[in-house]
């Protein structure tokens, strides 16, 4: 299969790994439709083949995007029971994606479609970074999940902003209580909707930060930057 521009398709026999994602302007919300199961893991040349078993796979065509466990993958194949997608070395290595195993259940959302409530936030799919699940305690019906994450990050997160854990939109409850963590209040209904009522200590879980936080936090170091040079001048 041929693109118009002539170059090979990127999901072209399922070699999705041979070429980088297509740029196209997917956004998600964080809200998951349902808890898929990955029914087989393949490894190829370049990446791993995921087989997930999901309620609308029959909806699902070739070339859509998927959010699995928030890093968002195209559709490669699919039939009544399931879908296919290939996870890049550069996804395995951004993402939990690689620790993922047959039998796990991984959140799924498919693209937003317009017009629609947004109910969660602006959320692409791409997995900034992976943090790691530092305590999970019982806080009346709900659960205050501590998520230890990339210093790199610390900018991007704010009290009560967004967050994307494993592919769930989340409201970040406490901030680095102790420092290098943040904290999200798992409702019982997410708890149970999602895939948030296994997570357990030590597990990676994939982290993207807030869309609208990133422009901002990049147009303030760029003023910061402009402002020093003209100090200097
Ligand atoms: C529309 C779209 C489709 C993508 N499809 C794939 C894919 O099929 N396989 C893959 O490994 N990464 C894919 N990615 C990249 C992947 O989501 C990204 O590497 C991780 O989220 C880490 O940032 C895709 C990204 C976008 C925006
Ligand atoms: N913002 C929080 C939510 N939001 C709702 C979940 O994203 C939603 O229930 C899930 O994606 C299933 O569709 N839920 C929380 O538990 N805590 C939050 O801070």
């Amino acid at each position: 299969m041929q693109r118009r521009d002539g170059r090979p398709a990127h999901t072209e026999g399922g070699v999705a790994h041979l070429l980088p994602p297509p740029p196209r302007p997917i956004m998600f919300t964080g809200i998951v439709e349902e808890v898929g199961q990955i029914d087989a893991v393949t490894p190829l040349a370049g990446g791993k083949r995921l087989r997930v078993a999901c309620s609308f796979a029959d909806e699902l065509r070739v070339d859509e995007s998927v959010a699995v466990d928030g890093a968002c993958l195209t559709v490669v194949a699919q039939d009544g029971a399931g879908f296919e997608a290939v996870a890049v070395e550069e996804t395995l290595a951004k993402t939990a994606l690689g620790d993922r195993r047959a039998g796990d259940g991984v959140n799924l959302e498919r693209a937003l479609r317009l017009p629609a409530r947004l109910d969660g936030h602006l959320v692409q799919g791409h997995v900034d970074a992976t943090g790691t699940v530092e305590a999970v305690d019982a806080l009346g019906d709900s659960h205050l999940v501590r998520i230890a994450y990339p210093e790199r990050f610390a900018d991007n997160l704010i009290p009560v902003g967004s967050v994307t854990v494993d592919g769930v939109s989340l409201t970040v409850a406490r901030l680095d209580e102790p420092a290098g963590t943040f904290a999200v209040a798992v409702i019982p209904h997410t708890w149970q909707k999602t895939s948030a009522g296994r997570w357990r200590v030590g597990q990676a879980v994939n982290l993207e930060f807030d869309l609208v936080g990133k422009y901002v936090l990049r147009s303030t170091r760029r003023q910061d930057e402009t402002a020093g040079r003209e100090r200097q001048a």
